[in-house]
């Protein structure tokens, strides 16, 4: 098949009927309900665009082994121009949605490239997943396939093992092996996007103890499989909001999901790790989806932060309060910050190592340090926002209003910025603001910078002493050991 189309996307959705909580209710079909349908459209554009001539070069590639094209994402990475190629598709598809949606098609597109273009990592412990992993890389890719994931467990008793649960079956698990697949049961989080693709990938981050056999595991299945139930939480817009008053709200939610799997079966060809806690918890680190989907989401990352600086720069300037000296301050520190961020890119996309197995891979030590400013550099991004457009935040008429001819006159007086910035574009841009520092829509985007990549805190511990294992202090210990002996006690 190759790359699809917006319009064989959007088939493909009509084509199932999975079971999606949204509000209380089955959605019965996903385009029919006002939420999905532009967020669906968003989606459908980035598939339009690896066919159009302005993009379809950045987009896809010529697939070697099928002489098809496929999107650039599922590229396997072996030199720096492979590197850069990906880089540049990445970066296409975030200035798309602003770098606001996190989870479209290429993320996961990369992640599971690096599972099996690293399938030598489970052909140690079993032929079958390796083997499963090469095909299901090859079937997502000769299919255009958009995939979730979900691969935390949900937040029941974090002080506890998931074999030590309350309920044994609260946290994703199998039940039983049959000659078909295996059988599993229990809910895995946090699924972004999920009512809106066409399979769904379970694996984990590290955390298994011996004991958690039975939930060391990943596989894949279509999201309409019998047994899933996939629930929404709360719509942070109703889909009927309209796109003055929400530009981005409106466009680009991205609907996160618990995923309940009610004794479902998983042929074993989808099932590509099973009850080995070594092997699970290894996963991540031995194999390229630490690094891989770094880099995607370190450009993504990117283009979101300077999205935000530059609204936050545009508040400013609206209203002239970039004039003032405490405001250049912050503005230019933020302005500073997405500099660091890319300029890690190119160090990190520059200093690229080629593993034994001929992958090409950034540097990992730049990657996580990305990683690690992202979670702060983007909330004080917010904070700043908020605290230039201060009150007016909260100070904008509707669309509704400045459709009434009686109330317009009223709004053009009273609502304008500095010379030259009249009502209509002082809103247009506040209300660009208030979308990404007041809204729950907003409030989400911040979230994703924290957790989308795991507990901050954690990570940055991970990295600590990884760094400390791989590095020598060689500068102080250069001071270290001079001769600066430790004089005899003067005997007087
Ligand atoms: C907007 C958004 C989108 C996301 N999209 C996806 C997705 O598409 N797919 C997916 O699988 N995941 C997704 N995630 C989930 C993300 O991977 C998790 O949020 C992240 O791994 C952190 O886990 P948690 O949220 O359960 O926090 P928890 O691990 O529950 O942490 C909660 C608090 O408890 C502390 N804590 C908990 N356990 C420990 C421990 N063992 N040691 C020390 N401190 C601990 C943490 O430091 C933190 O302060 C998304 C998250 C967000 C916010
Ligand atoms: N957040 C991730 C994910 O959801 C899948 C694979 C990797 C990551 C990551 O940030 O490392």
């Amino acid at each position: 098949m190759g790359i699809r189309t917006g319009a064989q996307y959007i088939e493909a959705l009509k084509s199932r009927k999975p079971e999606v909580w949204l509000n209380g209710k089955i959605v019965e079909n996903i385009l029919d309900e006002p939420y999905f349908k532009q967020p669906a459209q968003e989606i459908a554009k980035l598939y339009d665009m690896q066919h159009d001539p302005v993009y379809q070069d950045d987009l896809t590639v010529v697939c070697e082994e099928t002489g098809e094209r496929m999107a650039t994402s599922f590229l396997m990475p072996h030199n720096y121009e492979d590197i850069m190629k990906r880089s540049k598709a990445f970066e296409v598809v975030a200035r798309q949605t602003f770098g606001l949606m996190g989870r479209t098609p290429d993320f996961l597109n990369t992640v599971v490239t690096s599972l099996a273009q690293n399938s030598w990592f489970l052909r140690k412990y079993n032929e079958d997943w390796a083997t499963n992993i090469e095909n299901y890389y090859k079937h997502l890719r000769d299919n255009d396939i958009f995939l979730t994931h979900a691969i935390v467990n949900p937040q029941n008793d974090r002080s506890k093992n998931s074999h030590e649960q309350a309920d044994k079956f609260t946290h994703l698990g199998v039940v039983e092996e049959r000659p078909e697949g295996i059988i599993v049961r229990g809910a895995k989080m946090l699924a972004t996007l999920a009512a809106l693709t066409d399979e769904v990938i379970v694996y984990s981050f590290p955390g298994f103890a011996p004991g958690d056999e039975r939930y060391a595991l990943a596989f894949a299945v279509p999201v309409d499989v019998k047994g899933l139930k996939i629930i929404c939480r709360e719509p942070v817009q109703d889909g009927t909001r309209s796109t003055f008053d929400h530009p981005l709200a409106s466009r680009y939610e991205e609907m996160d999901a618990l995923l309940v799997f009610e004794d479902v079966l998983v042929p074993w060809d989808k099932v590509f790790l099973y009850n080995n806690v070594e092997a699970a918890n290894l996963l991540y680190p031995m194999t390229g989806i630490a690094e891989q989907p770094a880099h995607q989401s370190g450009v993504r990352g990117y283009i979101k932060l300077k999205f935000a600086v530059e609204v936050a720069c545009k508040v400013a300037d609206s209203i002239g309060a970039d004039q003032y000296l405490h405001v250049q301050r912050d503005l230019g520190e933020l302005i500073q910050n997405t500099e660091v961020i890319r300029s890690l890119l190119r160090t990190a996309e520059h200093e690229y190592t080629i593993t034994e197995y001929g992958e090409a891979r950034l540097n990992p030590v730049v990657l996580e340090t990305i990683r690690g400013m992202m979670p702060d550099m983007y909330p004080r991004t917010i904070e700043v926002m908020q605290t230039i457009g201060a009150g007016g935040l909260l100070m904008m008429p509707t669309e509704a209003d400045f459709l009434s001819e009686e109330l317009r006159p009223t709004i053009d007086r009273h609502y304008g910025g500095r010379a030259g910035i009249d009502a209509e574009a002082r809103m247009k841009i506040f209300k660009l603001a208030w979308d990404l520092c007041g809204e729950a829509f907003g409030m989400r985007a911040l979230q994703y910078e924290r957790y989308y990549t795991g507990d901050p805190i954690r990570k940055r511990a991970i990295f600590y002493n990884k760094y400390k294992k791989d590095n020598a202090l060689d500068l102080a210990d250069a001071i270290l050991m001079k001769e600066d002996t430790v004089k005899e006690p003067q005997t007087n």
